[in-house]
């Protein structure tokens, strides 16, 4: 599934891990241990490959997906940060769209074997200009399981002497085999639909796809079920610390208009995503919040 990034191991971190670079430089850090593995990039301290022993990956990349340490990459984890879509008024005008996490470059902190698994950590402080986007000191740390499930818990720490307010998402892309063969339940019984205005609408709470999709979920379970008839699998998906699962696909229309994603890059994915996006998470000095999710 990375195979075509045509990574070279840079240096041994421990028996696990490695920083692997491209061809310009780009750094990654892939995990390999008896459970599974597992990619990384610095930019962003995101999740690009999650895949079990043996078994089809969890996590879709897009094949064009670009690596340039500016952009956004498109697929995998995507950390929305300290806020989801475009940021409340209240924040803020001319904000990027879903904050500054992912389009900003962590630090490796730690690496550790936890019962075969292999736990890493990234962090992000604040900047001169992180401080001009969002006016609070913090430290934003990744901690990521990398074992028979994927890990991942965000831990925002306000370092700041006032109350910090944020909004997040861990914008999972999920591997499916095609739209027609998979299922989400657990999903709740209402959604805004982002399609149509946030419009409230009832939901059953089992969603298929058969177009395009952006909905957010506010009533939905802490866990979810993606089955998939193709890949004959189910993911079960563990959520905490959010008030929303986001559900997104872009569609044909949407993935041809989108340079990073192959006009058929929409038959394999399906976002759902451990979200903060009703109301945001006041963190008092000194405190931390945490947005997890947990899929495997
Ligand atoms: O293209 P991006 O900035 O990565 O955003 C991709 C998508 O993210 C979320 O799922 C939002 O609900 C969508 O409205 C958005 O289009």
């Amino acid at each position: 599934m990375i195979e075509h990034l045509g990574l070279t191991e840079h240096t041994r971190v421990s028996d696990t891990t490695k920083i692997m670079v491209d061809d310009q430089g780009v750094e990654f850090v892939l995990v390999e241990n008896a459970f599974s593995q597992a990619c990384f990039t610095l930019h962003g301290a995101h999740l690009i490959h999650f895949q079990q022993a043996a078994k089809a990956p969890l996590i879709w990349l897009s094949k064009t997906a670009i690596f340039d340490n500016k952009k956004a990459i498109r697929g995998g984890v995507p950390i929305c940060w300290p806020w989801f879509g475009a940021a409340p008024a209240s924040f803020g005008a001319n904000l990027p769209s879903h904050g500054f996490a992912r389009n900003s470059l962590w630090q490796l902190a730690e690496t550790k074997e936890v019962d075969g698994a292999t736990q890493i950590s990234f962090k992000l402080t604040d900047t001169k200009a992180s401080l001009e986007l969002w006016p609070h000191q913090f430290e934003l740390t990744l901690v990521a399981t990398v074992g028979e499930a994927i890990d991942l818990r965000l831990i925002t720490h306000n370092q700041s002497e006032k109350p910090a307010p944020y909004l997040a998402a861990l914008h999972t892309y999920l591997n499916i085999s095609a739209p027609e063969h998979a299922k989400v339940t657990g999903l709740g019984s209402q959604y805004l639909d982002s399609l149509a205005g946030k419009q409230q609408k009832a939901s059953t709470g089992t969603l298929s796809i058969d177009g395009a999709i952006d909905s957010l979920y506010t009533q939905a379970e802490p866990s979810l079920t993606l089955s998939d008839q193709g890949l004959q699998r189910e993911v079960a998906i563990h959520n905490e610390g959010n008030d929303t699962v986001v559900v997104w696909t872009p569609w044909i229309e949407g993935a041809a208009a989108m340079a990073d994603m192959p006009d058929d890059g929409y038959q394999t994915m399906l976002c759902v995503e451990s979200a903060i996006t009703q109301q945001a998470v006041i963190i008092a000095p000194g405190e931390s919040h945490t947005l997890s999710t947990r899929i495997g």
